[in-house]
């Protein structure tokens, strides 16, 4: 008969017997290049498995409690106020949630990440984020920068999300007028359509120039 004592430390979690950890997932990109599309479908694949989840949001540009995405997708959320203790809700929720899904995670507090960070490690919760990286000043969000230096795994998106001039834009100008915007609050809600106030993504080159190409509306 075989000693199984050596064995007797192993863990007992998983068919390999070895833990896997619940992982904080931080996905980034640009406006318009398909996070809010992600969130969605990871939503959907984690629950048509049974998995229990709930989404998160904050600001989305419907005004509502709801995921939107410019391809046509939608779904319901919870709207994420600054004063919301997140991990006193996702404690309290029964049955327990196996992940939770944070759209515009850009706009969450400081410290509503840092919760989102230990409902991984204490709650076995895993956390898939979606968010912008920098403002119209092309500078970090604090929550974003929480995120890039919490998260167990960044990702930035795939889809390229071209400036007027054909190349990758990666920055998030704001403009009034058809003109850009370098000085402002930081949170503004609006979208890359032709409101008064709008954003555009620029390649880094045209940022800097603030030339917004001459498919720019004219006000
Ligand atoms: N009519 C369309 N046909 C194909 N793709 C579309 C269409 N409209 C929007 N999209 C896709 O949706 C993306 C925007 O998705 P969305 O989830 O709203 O982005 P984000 O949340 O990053 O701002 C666009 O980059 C484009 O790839
Ligand atoms: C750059 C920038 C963006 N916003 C707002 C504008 C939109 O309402 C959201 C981003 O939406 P998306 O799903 O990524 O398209 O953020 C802002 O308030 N401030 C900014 O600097």
């Amino acid at each position: 008969m075989s000693d199984l004592s050596a064995l007797s430390s192993v863990p007992p979690a998983g068919v390999s017997g070895l833990h896997r950890d619940a992982v904080l997932k931080f996905f980034y990109g640009p406006m318009d290049c398909g996070k809010s599309t992600l969130a969605l479908q990871t939503n959907y694949n984690h629950a048509r498995q049974g998995r229990k989840g709930m989404v998160l949001t904050k600001h989305d540009r419907s005004g509502g409690p709801r995921v939107t995405s410019r391809i046509g997708l939608g779904g319901d959320a919870l709207e994420v106020v600054d004063d919301l203790d997140i991990e006193t809700l996702v404690r309290g929720t029964m049955p327990r949630l196996d992940y939770l899904i944070c759209d515009e995670a850009q706009f969450y507090t400081v410290r509503q990440i840092e919760q989102l960070a230990d409902l991984v490690d204490d709650c076995d919760v895993d956390v898939y984020a979606f968010g912008l990286a920098s403002d119209f000043k092309s500078e970090l969000f604090p929550a974003t920068r929480r995120l890039f230096e919490l998260a167990d795994e960044v990702f930035r998106l795939q889809v390229e999300v071209l400036c007027w001039c054909g190349r990758p834009g990666q920055l998030n100008a704001r403009t009034t007028g058809g003109e850009l915007q370098r000085a402002g609050e930081q949170v503004v809600i609006a979208d890359t359509d032709e409101a008064p106030v709008r954003y555009q993504v620029l390649c880094r080159r045209h940022y800097r120039s603030g030339d917004l190409g001459s498919k720019a509306p004219l006000y």
